[in-house]
Protein backbone atom coordinates (compact mmCIF):
# COMPACT_ATOMS: atom_id res chain seq x y z
CA UNK A 1 0.00 0.00 0.00
CA UNK A 2 1.05 3.53 -0.55
CA UNK A 3 2.57 6.02 2.20
CA UNK A 4 -0.99 8.10 1.45
CA UNK A 5 -4.33 7.15 0.56
CA UNK A 6 -6.32 9.96 -1.31
CA UNK A 7 -9.78 9.71 -0.26
CA UNK A 8 -12.42 9.55 -3.05
CA UNK A 9 -16.10 10.96 -1.08
CA UNK A 10 -18.91 8.87 -2.36
CA UNK A 11 -20.93 10.44 -4.85
CA UNK A 12 -24.16 8.80 -3.86
CA UNK A 13 -25.81 6.97 -1.25
CA UNK A 14 -24.25 3.56 -0.14
CA UNK A 15 -25.75 0.43 -0.04
CA UNK A 16 -24.57 -3.23 0.26
CA UNK A 17 -22.80 -5.53 2.96
CA UNK A 18 -19.47 -5.43 4.50
CA UNK A 19 -17.75 -8.64 6.01
CA UNK A 20 -16.29 -7.55 9.30
CA UNK A 21 -12.72 -9.43 10.48
CA UNK A 22 -13.14 -11.50 13.30
CA UNK A 23 -12.89 -9.87 16.87
CA UNK A 24 -9.48 -9.48 18.09
CA UNK A 25 -10.02 -9.35 21.17
CA UNK A 26 -12.23 -12.37 21.06
CA UNK A 27 -9.52 -14.36 18.64
CA UNK A 28 -6.61 -13.56 20.89
CA UNK A 29 -8.39 -14.19 24.25
CA UNK A 30 -9.87 -17.98 22.81
CA UNK A 31 -6.14 -18.61 21.71
CA UNK A 32 -4.51 -17.73 25.54
CA UNK A 33 -7.59 -20.05 27.13
CA UNK A 34 -7.50 -22.81 23.91
CA UNK A 35 -3.54 -22.80 25.19
CA UNK A 36 -3.80 -23.75 28.38
CA UNK A 37 -6.96 -25.75 28.60
CA UNK A 38 -6.85 -29.74 28.13
CA UNK A 39 -8.92 -29.47 24.86
CA UNK A 40 -7.98 -29.46 20.71
CA UNK A 41 -9.76 -25.90 19.77
CA UNK A 42 -10.56 -24.74 16.10
CA UNK A 43 -11.23 -21.26 15.75
CA UNK A 44 -13.61 -20.37 13.24
CA UNK A 45 -14.01 -16.87 11.82
CA UNK A 46 -10.65 -15.62 13.73
CA UNK A 47 -9.41 -12.65 13.03
CA UNK A 48 -6.25 -12.76 10.92
CA UNK A 49 -4.17 -9.39 11.25
CA UNK A 50 -0.76 -8.34 13.05
CA UNK A 51 -2.00 -8.21 16.79
CA UNK A 52 -3.02 -11.98 16.01
CA UNK A 53 -0.14 -12.88 14.09
CA UNK A 54 2.03 -11.87 17.26
CA UNK A 55 -0.07 -13.96 19.45
CA UNK A 56 0.00 -17.40 17.31
CA UNK A 57 3.67 -16.52 16.21
CA UNK A 58 4.73 -16.32 20.08
CA UNK A 59 2.52 -19.22 21.06
CA UNK A 60 4.42 -21.37 18.26
CA UNK A 61 7.94 -20.03 19.85
CA UNK A 62 6.33 -21.19 23.30
CA UNK A 63 6.31 -24.83 21.97
CA UNK A 64 2.61 -24.70 21.32
CA UNK A 65 0.96 -26.52 18.01
CA UNK A 66 -0.97 -23.87 16.16
CA UNK A 67 -2.02 -23.95 12.85
CA UNK A 68 -3.41 -21.38 10.91
CA UNK A 69 -5.47 -21.00 7.46
CA UNK A 70 -5.69 -17.42 6.44
CA UNK A 71 -7.93 -18.09 3.22
CA UNK A 72 -10.69 -20.56 5.63
CA UNK A 73 -10.28 -17.76 8.40
CA UNK A 74 -9.68 -20.81 10.93
CA UNK A 75 -6.94 -21.35 13.66
CA UNK A 76 -6.45 -24.87 15.25
CA UNK A 77 -4.44 -24.79 18.62
CA UNK A 78 -3.56 -28.03 21.10
CA UNK A 79 -4.34 -26.81 24.52
CA UNK A 80 -1.46 -28.20 27.19
CA UNK A 81 -3.12 -28.27 30.56
CA UNK A 82 -1.62 -24.86 31.95
CA UNK A 83 2.07 -26.53 30.74
CA UNK A 84 3.82 -23.59 29.10
CA UNK A 85 6.20 -26.38 26.54
CA UNK A 86 9.46 -23.77 26.42
CA UNK A 87 11.21 -22.60 29.24
CA UNK A 88 12.80 -19.97 27.34
CA UNK A 89 11.87 -18.08 24.43
CA UNK A 90 12.41 -13.97 23.23
CA UNK A 91 9.18 -12.73 22.67
CA UNK A 92 7.85 -9.68 20.60
CA UNK A 93 4.70 -8.32 20.92
CA UNK A 94 4.66 -5.57 18.85
CA UNK A 95 2.14 -2.88 19.96
CA UNK A 96 -0.56 -5.68 20.74
CA UNK A 97 -2.30 -4.74 24.00
CA UNK A 98 -3.41 -8.23 24.41
CA UNK A 99 -0.73 -10.27 23.60
CA UNK A 100 1.58 -8.08 25.54
CA UNK A 101 -0.65 -8.65 28.88
CA UNK A 102 -2.16 -12.15 28.40
CA UNK A 103 1.12 -13.75 26.97
CA UNK A 104 3.33 -12.06 29.96
CA UNK A 105 0.48 -13.58 32.39
CA UNK A 106 0.73 -17.32 30.99
CA UNK A 107 4.14 -17.40 30.98
CA UNK A 108 4.56 -16.97 34.54
CA UNK A 109 2.43 -20.55 34.61
CA UNK A 110 5.73 -22.15 34.23
CA UNK A 111 8.03 -23.01 37.26
CA UNK A 112 11.83 -21.88 35.85
CA UNK A 113 11.29 -20.30 32.79
CA UNK A 114 13.25 -17.29 31.36
CA UNK A 115 11.87 -15.42 28.57
CA UNK A 116 12.59 -12.37 26.83
CA UNK A 117 10.15 -9.82 25.58
CA UNK A 118 10.29 -6.44 23.89
CA UNK A 119 7.57 -4.48 21.76
CA UNK A 120 7.21 -1.58 19.34
CA UNK A 121 8.40 1.84 20.23
CA UNK A 122 4.88 2.83 21.26
CA UNK A 123 4.51 -0.16 23.33
CA UNK A 124 7.34 0.35 25.60
CA UNK A 125 5.81 3.46 26.41
CA UNK A 126 2.25 1.56 27.37
CA UNK A 127 1.25 0.51 31.16
CA UNK A 128 2.85 -2.75 31.89
CA UNK A 129 3.29 -2.23 35.52
CA UNK A 130 -0.01 -3.20 37.17
CA UNK A 131 0.49 -6.74 35.92
CA UNK A 132 4.20 -6.71 36.73
CA UNK A 133 4.02 -5.55 40.34
CA UNK A 134 1.02 -7.81 40.71
CA UNK A 135 2.72 -11.35 39.89
CA UNK A 136 6.66 -10.58 41.28
CA UNK A 137 4.61 -9.33 44.80
CA UNK A 138 3.05 -12.85 44.20
CA UNK A 139 6.37 -14.76 43.55
CA UNK A 140 4.83 -16.00 40.60
CA UNK A 141 8.12 -14.55 38.62
CA UNK A 142 11.36 -11.81 38.82
CA UNK A 143 11.35 -8.94 36.60
CA UNK A 144 14.81 -7.15 35.23
CA UNK A 145 13.62 -4.35 33.23
CA UNK A 146 15.91 -3.63 30.20
CA UNK A 147 15.07 -0.01 30.05
CA UNK A 148 12.58 2.03 31.37
CA UNK A 149 11.77 0.58 34.87
CA UNK A 150 7.96 -0.97 34.58
CA UNK A 151 7.85 -1.03 30.76
CA UNK A 152 8.96 -3.17 27.97
CA UNK A 153 11.98 -4.60 27.19
CA UNK A 154 12.27 -7.21 30.20
CA UNK A 155 13.17 -10.29 31.24
CA UNK A 156 10.90 -12.66 32.77
CA UNK A 157 12.42 -15.27 35.33
CA UNK A 158 8.98 -17.55 35.93
CA UNK A 159 8.81 -19.55 39.30
CA UNK A 160 4.78 -20.68 38.60
CA UNK A 161 1.81 -19.18 39.84
CA UNK A 162 0.60 -20.36 43.63
CA UNK A 163 -2.92 -19.39 44.90
CA UNK A 164 -3.32 -17.43 47.84
CA UNK A 165 -4.48 -13.55 47.22
CA UNK A 166 -3.09 -11.21 45.10
CA UNK A 167 -4.24 -7.38 44.48
CA UNK A 168 -4.39 -5.75 41.36
CA UNK A 169 -4.09 -2.07 39.91
CA UNK A 170 -5.77 -2.57 36.60
CA UNK A 171 -6.75 1.38 36.40
CA UNK A 172 -4.76 1.92 33.41
CA UNK A 173 -5.46 -1.20 31.79
CA UNK A 174 -8.44 -3.53 32.10
CA UNK A 175 -6.27 -5.99 29.68
CA UNK A 176 -4.21 -6.04 33.48
CA UNK A 177 -6.69 -7.56 35.13
CA UNK A 178 -8.01 -9.77 32.32
CA UNK A 179 -4.84 -11.14 31.60
CA UNK A 180 -4.73 -12.11 35.89
CA UNK A 181 -8.07 -13.34 35.83
CA UNK A 182 -7.51 -15.93 32.49
CA UNK A 183 -4.23 -17.48 34.50
CA UNK A 184 -6.09 -17.47 37.90
CA UNK A 185 -7.80 -21.03 37.51
CA UNK A 186 -4.75 -22.48 37.12
CA UNK A 187 -2.77 -21.82 40.37
CA UNK A 188 -1.19 -24.36 41.81
CA UNK A 189 -2.57 -25.59 45.47
CA UNK A 190 -5.39 -23.23 47.05
CA UNK A 191 -7.39 -21.33 44.68
CA UNK A 192 -5.88 -17.66 43.91
CA UNK A 193 -8.29 -15.03 45.21
CA UNK A 194 -7.94 -12.12 42.53
CA UNK A 195 -8.83 -8.61 44.27
CA UNK A 196 -8.97 -5.07 42.25
CA UNK A 197 -7.81 -2.15 43.72
CA UNK A 198 -9.04 0.72 42.66
CA UNK A 199 -10.87 1.56 39.54
CA UNK A 200 -11.04 -0.67 36.47
CA UNK A 201 -11.18 0.83 32.97
CA UNK A 202 -13.68 -0.41 29.88
CA UNK A 203 -14.76 -2.70 31.89
CA UNK A 204 -17.21 -4.42 29.63
CA UNK A 205 -13.75 -6.17 28.58
CA UNK A 206 -13.87 -7.87 31.91
CA UNK A 207 -17.14 -8.78 31.23
CA UNK A 208 -15.58 -10.45 27.90
CA UNK A 209 -12.89 -12.34 29.74
CA UNK A 210 -15.56 -13.45 32.76
CA UNK A 211 -18.05 -14.64 30.10
CA UNK A 212 -15.46 -16.56 28.11
CA UNK A 213 -13.90 -18.31 30.90
CA UNK A 214 -17.54 -19.34 32.11
CA UNK A 215 -18.26 -21.21 28.05
CA UNK A 216 -14.59 -23.00 28.92
CA UNK A 217 -16.05 -24.31 32.45
CA UNK A 218 -14.96 -21.84 34.94
CA UNK A 219 -17.26 -19.65 37.42
CA UNK A 220 -16.04 -16.99 39.61
CA UNK A 221 -16.90 -18.16 43.02
CA UNK A 222 -17.80 -14.78 44.98
CA UNK A 223 -17.60 -11.01 44.51
CA UNK A 224 -19.87 -11.57 40.57
CA UNK A 225 -18.48 -9.27 37.64
CA UNK A 226 -16.65 -6.57 40.32
CA UNK A 227 -14.32 -9.19 41.65
CA UNK A 228 -13.20 -10.29 44.24
CA UNK A 229 -12.47 -13.59 42.07
CA UNK A 230 -11.98 -16.88 42.97
CA UNK A 231 -11.94 -19.63 40.49
CA UNK A 232 -11.56 -23.60 40.99
CA UNK A 233 -8.39 -25.00 40.05
CA UNK A 234 -7.78 -26.92 37.31
CA UNK A 235 -7.24 -26.23 33.15
CA UNK A 236 -10.14 -25.02 31.22
CA UNK A 237 -11.95 -27.48 29.23
CA UNK A 238 -13.37 -26.02 24.95
CA UNK A 239 -16.78 -25.49 25.13
CA UNK A 240 -16.16 -27.94 22.01
CA UNK A 241 -13.84 -28.78 19.11
CA UNK A 242 -14.90 -25.44 17.24
CA UNK A 243 -15.34 -21.96 18.69
CA UNK A 244 -17.35 -19.59 16.79
CA UNK A 245 -15.62 -15.93 16.81
CA UNK A 246 -17.91 -13.10 16.72
CA UNK A 247 -17.14 -10.25 14.12
CA UNK A 248 -15.51 -7.11 15.59
CA UNK A 249 -17.99 -4.98 17.01
CA UNK A 250 -15.11 -2.29 16.66
CA UNK A 251 -14.46 -2.24 13.47
CA UNK A 252 -18.47 -2.74 12.66
CA UNK A 253 -18.30 1.09 14.09
CA UNK A 254 -16.54 2.41 10.60
CA UNK A 255 -19.61 1.31 8.85
CA UNK A 256 -22.37 2.17 11.37
CA UNK A 257 -21.11 5.71 10.82
CA UNK A 258 -20.75 5.52 6.92
CA UNK A 259 -24.11 5.75 6.12
CA UNK A 260 -24.84 8.78 8.66
CA UNK A 261 -22.18 10.47 6.49
CA UNK A 262 -23.06 9.36 3.13
CA UNK A 263 -26.66 8.61 3.16
CA UNK A 264 -28.03 4.67 2.33
CA UNK A 265 -28.43 2.33 4.24
CA UNK A 266 -25.69 -1.05 5.11
CA UNK A 267 -25.94 -4.91 6.22
CA UNK A 268 -23.39 -6.08 9.05
CA UNK A 269 -23.89 -9.50 8.66
CA UNK A 270 -23.85 -11.70 11.88
CA UNK A 271 -23.21 -8.13 13.85
CA UNK A 272 -27.29 -8.59 14.98
CA UNK A 273 -25.38 -11.44 17.23
CA UNK A 274 -23.08 -10.16 18.95
CA UNK A 275 -23.10 -10.62 22.95
CA UNK A 276 -19.49 -10.81 24.39
CA UNK A 277 -18.40 -7.43 23.20
CA UNK A 278 -19.58 -4.31 24.76
CA UNK A 279 -18.25 -2.06 21.30
CA UNK A 280 -21.69 -3.27 20.09
CA UNK A 281 -23.16 -0.61 22.29
CA UNK A 282 -21.84 2.06 19.57
CA UNK A 283 -25.49 1.83 17.94
CA UNK A 284 -26.63 3.68 21.42
CA UNK A 285 -24.47 6.43 20.19
CA UNK A 286 -25.33 6.47 16.30
CA UNK A 287 -29.06 6.62 17.70
CA UNK A 288 -28.95 9.52 18.98
CA UNK A 289 -27.73 10.66 15.67
CA UNK A 290 -30.83 9.30 14.08
CA UNK A 291 -29.74 5.91 13.41
CA UNK A 292 -32.36 3.51 13.04
CA UNK A 293 -31.14 -0.38 13.18
CA UNK A 294 -33.19 -3.49 11.82
CA UNK A 295 -31.64 -7.18 13.20
CA UNK A 296 -32.94 -9.61 10.64
CA UNK A 297 -31.74 -13.60 10.77
CA UNK A 298 -28.43 -11.99 12.78
CA UNK A 299 -27.67 -9.20 9.78
CA UNK A 300 -27.73 -6.12 11.26
CA UNK A 301 -28.98 -3.18 9.10
CA UNK A 302 -28.10 0.44 9.55
CA UNK A 303 -29.53 3.30 8.17
CA UNK A 304 -30.29 6.83 9.39
CA UNK A 305 -34.18 8.14 8.36
CA UNK A 306 -33.68 11.59 10.21
CA UNK A 307 -30.04 12.70 9.92
CA UNK A 308 -29.80 14.03 13.38
CA UNK A 309 -27.10 16.47 13.80
CA UNK A 310 -27.13 17.52 17.32
CA UNK A 311 -23.81 17.43 19.29
CA UNK A 312 -23.89 15.93 22.71
CA UNK A 313 -22.10 14.72 25.94
CA UNK A 314 -21.05 11.31 26.33
CA UNK A 315 -19.01 9.18 28.62
CA UNK A 316 -16.98 6.66 26.31
CA UNK A 317 -14.96 4.77 28.96
CA UNK A 318 -16.78 1.73 28.69
CA UNK A 319 -16.64 1.51 24.45
CA UNK A 320 -13.52 3.82 23.95
CA UNK A 321 -11.56 2.11 21.37
CA UNK A 322 -14.91 3.41 19.79
CA UNK A 323 -14.65 7.05 20.97
CA UNK A 324 -12.13 8.27 17.72
CA UNK A 325 -15.00 6.89 15.32
CA UNK A 326 -17.61 9.52 16.31
CA UNK A 327 -14.69 12.17 16.90
CA UNK A 328 -13.97 12.39 13.19
CA UNK A 329 -17.03 12.33 12.49
CA UNK A 330 -17.38 15.82 15.05
CA UNK A 331 -16.90 18.75 12.21
CA UNK A 332 -20.27 17.07 10.47
CA UNK A 333 -22.11 17.76 13.33
CA UNK A 334 -24.11 21.25 14.51
CA UNK A 335 -23.65 21.58 17.86
CA UNK A 336 -20.39 20.98 20.36
CA UNK A 337 -19.41 17.21 21.34
CA UNK A 338 -18.09 16.41 24.43
CA UNK A 339 -16.58 12.78 24.99
CA UNK A 340 -15.42 11.83 28.42
CA UNK A 341 -13.85 9.28 30.20
CA UNK A 342 -11.17 8.42 27.77
CA UNK A 343 -7.60 9.44 29.96
CA UNK A 344 -6.40 5.95 29.90
CA UNK A 345 -6.81 6.37 25.75
CA UNK A 346 -3.54 8.84 26.11
CA UNK A 347 -1.32 5.04 27.01
CA UNK A 348 -2.70 2.95 23.69
CA UNK A 349 -1.36 3.53 20.25
CA UNK A 350 -0.73 6.20 20.98
CA UNK A 351 -1.35 9.51 22.78
CA UNK A 352 -5.27 9.30 21.07
CA UNK A 353 -6.78 12.33 22.54
CA UNK A 354 -3.93 14.45 21.76
CA UNK A 355 -3.86 13.00 18.11
CA UNK A 356 -7.37 13.32 17.44
CA UNK A 357 -7.09 16.56 18.53
CA UNK A 358 -4.11 17.97 16.21
CA UNK A 359 -5.80 16.58 13.22
CA UNK A 360 -9.31 18.20 14.28
CA UNK A 361 -7.43 21.24 14.57
CA UNK A 362 -6.01 21.26 11.07
CA UNK A 363 -9.19 20.61 9.57
CA UNK A 364 -10.30 24.23 11.14
CA UNK A 365 -11.69 22.42 14.18
CA UNK A 366 -12.37 24.19 17.36
CA UNK A 367 -11.37 21.64 19.88
CA UNK A 368 -10.37 21.78 23.77
CA UNK A 369 -8.60 18.63 25.80
CA UNK A 370 -8.70 17.99 29.10
CA UNK A 371 -6.53 14.79 31.09
CA UNK A 372 -9.75 12.43 30.21
CA UNK A 373 -12.25 14.50 27.69
CA UNK A 374 -12.28 16.39 24.15
CA UNK A 375 -14.97 19.08 23.08
CA UNK A 376 -15.31 19.89 19.58
CA UNK A 377 -16.92 22.91 18.28
CA UNK A 378 -17.44 22.09 14.92
CA UNK A 379 -16.46 24.30 11.95
CA UNK A 380 -17.45 23.12 8.58
CA UNK A 381 -17.07 26.41 6.55
CA UNK A 382 -13.36 26.30 7.80
CA UNK A 383 -12.99 22.64 6.49
CA UNK A 384 -14.19 23.31 3.41
CA UNK A 385 -12.21 26.37 3.45
CA UNK A 386 -8.77 24.60 4.44
CA UNK A 387 -9.35 21.91 1.54
CA UNK A 388 -10.77 23.81 -1.21
CA UNK A 389 -7.43 24.09 -3.20
CA UNK A 390 -5.73 20.35 -2.57
CA UNK A 391 -6.68 17.18 0.05
CA UNK A 392 -5.65 17.90 3.07
CA UNK A 393 -2.88 15.24 5.02
CA UNK A 394 -4.12 13.35 7.75
CA UNK A 395 -1.19 12.14 10.06
CA UNK A 396 -2.20 8.64 11.76
CA UNK A 397 0.59 7.93 14.32
CA UNK A 398 0.66 4.33 13.61
CA UNK A 399 -2.67 4.10 15.06
CA UNK A 400 -5.15 1.85 13.28
CA UNK A 401 -7.81 3.56 14.60
CA UNK A 402 -6.97 7.15 13.41
CA UNK A 403 -6.52 6.16 9.88
CA UNK A 404 -10.06 4.11 9.98
CA UNK A 405 -11.81 7.07 11.64
CA UNK A 406 -10.74 9.92 9.18
CA UNK A 407 -11.25 7.42 6.37
CA UNK A 408 -14.82 7.20 6.90
CA UNK A 409 -15.25 10.97 7.30
CA UNK A 410 -13.33 11.75 4.01
CA UNK A 411 -15.84 9.75 2.32
CA UNK A 412 -17.91 12.65 2.74
CA UNK A 413 -19.06 14.65 -0.13
CA UNK A 414 -17.69 18.26 1.51
CA UNK A 415 -17.41 20.63 -1.99
CA UNK A 416 -20.61 19.15 -3.27
CA UNK A 417 -18.57 17.85 -6.89
CA UNK A 418 -17.29 14.67 -5.64
CA UNK A 419 -13.09 16.24 -5.06
CA UNK A 420 -11.19 14.52 -3.04
CA UNK A 421 -10.32 16.51 0.15
CA UNK A 422 -8.77 14.33 2.60
CA UNK A 423 -5.44 11.84 2.37
CA UNK A 424 -4.27 9.68 4.86
CA UNK A 425 -1.23 9.16 6.04
CA UNK A 426 0.16 5.50 6.23
CA UNK A 427 -3.11 3.71 5.89
CA UNK A 428 -1.34 0.44 6.06
CA UNK A 429 -1.24 0.93 10.12
CA UNK A 430 -4.78 -0.66 9.81
CA UNK A 431 -2.98 -4.07 9.51
CA UNK A 432 -2.92 -4.05 13.40
CA UNK A 433 -6.76 -4.89 13.03
CA UNK A 434 -8.22 -4.52 10.11
CA UNK A 435 -5.29 -5.45 7.18
CA UNK A 436 -7.93 -4.67 3.90
CA UNK A 437 -10.30 -1.99 5.72
CA UNK A 438 -9.06 0.69 2.71
CA UNK A 439 -10.53 -1.99 -0.06
CA UNK A 440 -13.73 -2.95 1.95
CA UNK A 441 -14.49 0.71 2.13
CA UNK A 442 -13.76 0.75 -2.01
CA UNK A 443 -15.72 -1.88 -2.47
CA UNK A 444 -18.97 -0.49 -1.00
CA UNK A 445 -18.11 3.11 -3.52
CA UNK A 446 -18.36 1.20 -6.91
O1 LIG B 1 -9.13 -6.71 26.55
C1 LIG B 1 -9.22 -6.31 25.38
O2 LIG B 1 -9.35 -7.09 24.43
C2 LIG B 1 -9.18 -4.86 25.13
C3 LIG B 1 -9.35 -3.97 26.16
C4 LIG B 1 -9.31 -2.51 25.96
O3 LIG B 1 -8.06 -2.05 26.46
P1 LIG B 1 -7.93 -1.07 27.76
O4 LIG B 1 -8.52 -1.74 28.90
O5 LIG B 1 -6.45 -0.89 27.84
O6 LIG B 1 -8.69 0.16 27.39
C5 LIG B 1 -9.42 -2.10 24.50
O7 LIG B 1 -9.04 -0.74 24.35
C6 LIG B 1 -8.55 -2.96 23.62
O8 LIG B 1 -8.66 -2.61 22.26
C7 LIG B 1 -8.96 -4.43 23.73
C1 LIG C 1 -6.39 -0.14 22.17
C2 LIG C 1 -6.37 -1.03 21.17
O1 LIG C 1 -5.55 -2.10 21.07
P1 LIG C 1 -4.73 -2.97 22.11
O2 LIG C 1 -5.33 -4.35 22.07
O3 LIG C 1 -3.32 -2.95 21.58
O4 LIG C 1 -4.85 -2.34 23.47
C3 LIG C 1 -7.30 -0.88 20.01
O5 LIG C 1 -7.39 -1.85 19.22
O6 LIG C 1 -7.95 0.16 19.86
Amino acid sequence: MNDSLIIQPFSKPVSGSVQLPGSKSITNRTLALAAISGSKVTLEGALFSEDTRIMVDSLQKLGFSVQDDETAKSITIEGRSGTIPNAEAELYVGNAGTAARFLTALLCLRDGGCYDLDGSPAMRERPMRGLLDALEKHGACKVTYKGKDGHFPFTLETKGLSGGYLEVDASASSQILSALLIVAPLAEGEPLIVNILGETVSHPFIDMTLGMMEQFGEDPEIGGHTGPFKFRCGPYTAPGASYQIEPDATAASYFMALPWVVGGELLLPKCGHIELQGDIRFLDVLGQLGGSFDEESGTLQVKYPHRLIDGFTQNFNPISDTFLTLAALSPLLNTELTITGIAHTRKQETDRIAAMATELEKLGQNVTETEDSLTVHPDVEAMIALTKDAPLGIDTYHDHRVAMSFGILGCYDLHGDGRPWLEIHNPACCAKTFPNFFDVLESLRS
